[in-house]
């Protein structure tokens, strides 16, 4: 019978990769992605730059928008030192699912909480629920229209400090062009993008970095 993208990207983890070792579930990802088939993981050209704001940032509390297949979920939560809180959030229960296994694949199960559910309902509730006081650092990589509202909702909820780091995938395709123009005429934050190639292809793209600064 039919078998969907995502259940053939995490067989090809539970056949390629070793399980505890992070290292191996991504690789096995990126080579099903760049032999195979082509998914909207942030693969790994951009997935070394996010290691190194990651590394970078070292942060206590992380935010993922947008889970899919866990793709960045553990390639984050494989740099999250022990203390570290990092929640995910994924609306749709059949990726969720799929993400689950991944990073349950990786043995990282307990580096991460996956939420299943709509980041607009979520990010008001995180605070009270989860015990978090601001994010230290944001993955944005959900659909690319709601950047701008949850970037301003997260705001809203006190959950971004002087310092809190956010940094969005797709910013040129599909493309984010309110949410770069918003965060680009705001005084809060201060911005640079680093230069890239949309996954597992020649195109050009950016990961945009913004940090907050008042
Ligand atoms: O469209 C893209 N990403 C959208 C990602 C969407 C993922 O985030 C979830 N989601 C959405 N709103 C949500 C709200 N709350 C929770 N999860 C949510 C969706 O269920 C999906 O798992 C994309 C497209 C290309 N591309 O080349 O076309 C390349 C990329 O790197 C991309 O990230
Ligand atoms: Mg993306």
């Amino acid at each position: 019978q039919f078998v969907s993208l995502r259940q053939r990207i995490l067989s090809a983890v539970q056949k390629n990769a070793t399980r505890g070792d992070p290292r191996s579930v991504i690789r096995a990802i990126d080579q099903f992605c760049s032999q195979k088939e082509w998914a909207m993981n942030v693969g790994n050209e951009k997935g070394c730059i996010l290691d190194s704001v990651v590394s970078e940032v070292n942060p206590a509390t992380v935010l993922e928008l947008g889970t899919y297949c866990g793709y960045s979920t553990v390639r984050i939560a494989s740099l999250l030192p022990p203390y570290a809180k990092f929640i995910t959030l994924e609306f749709n229960p059949d990726f969720a699912a799929v993400a689950r296994q991944v990073i349950a694949w990786a043995g990282l199960e307990d580096k991460v909480q996956l939420v299943e559910g709509a980041s607009s309902d979520w990010i008001p509730k995180i605070k009270e629920q989860f015990g978090i006081k601001t994010f230290d650092l944001v993955f944005l990589d959900h659909w690319k229209e709601h950047y701008l509202s949850d970037t301003k909702l997260m705001e809203e909820c006190g959950l971004l400090r002087k310092g809190s780091v956010l940094l969005a995938d797709n910013v040129i395709c599909p493309g984010a062009p309110d949410y770069v123009e918003y965060v680009r005429s705001s005084p809060r934050y201060k911005s640079h993008y680093f230069r890239s190639h949309l996954e597992y292809t020649k195109a050009e793209e950016n990961l945009w970095y913004l940090g907050i600064i008042e």
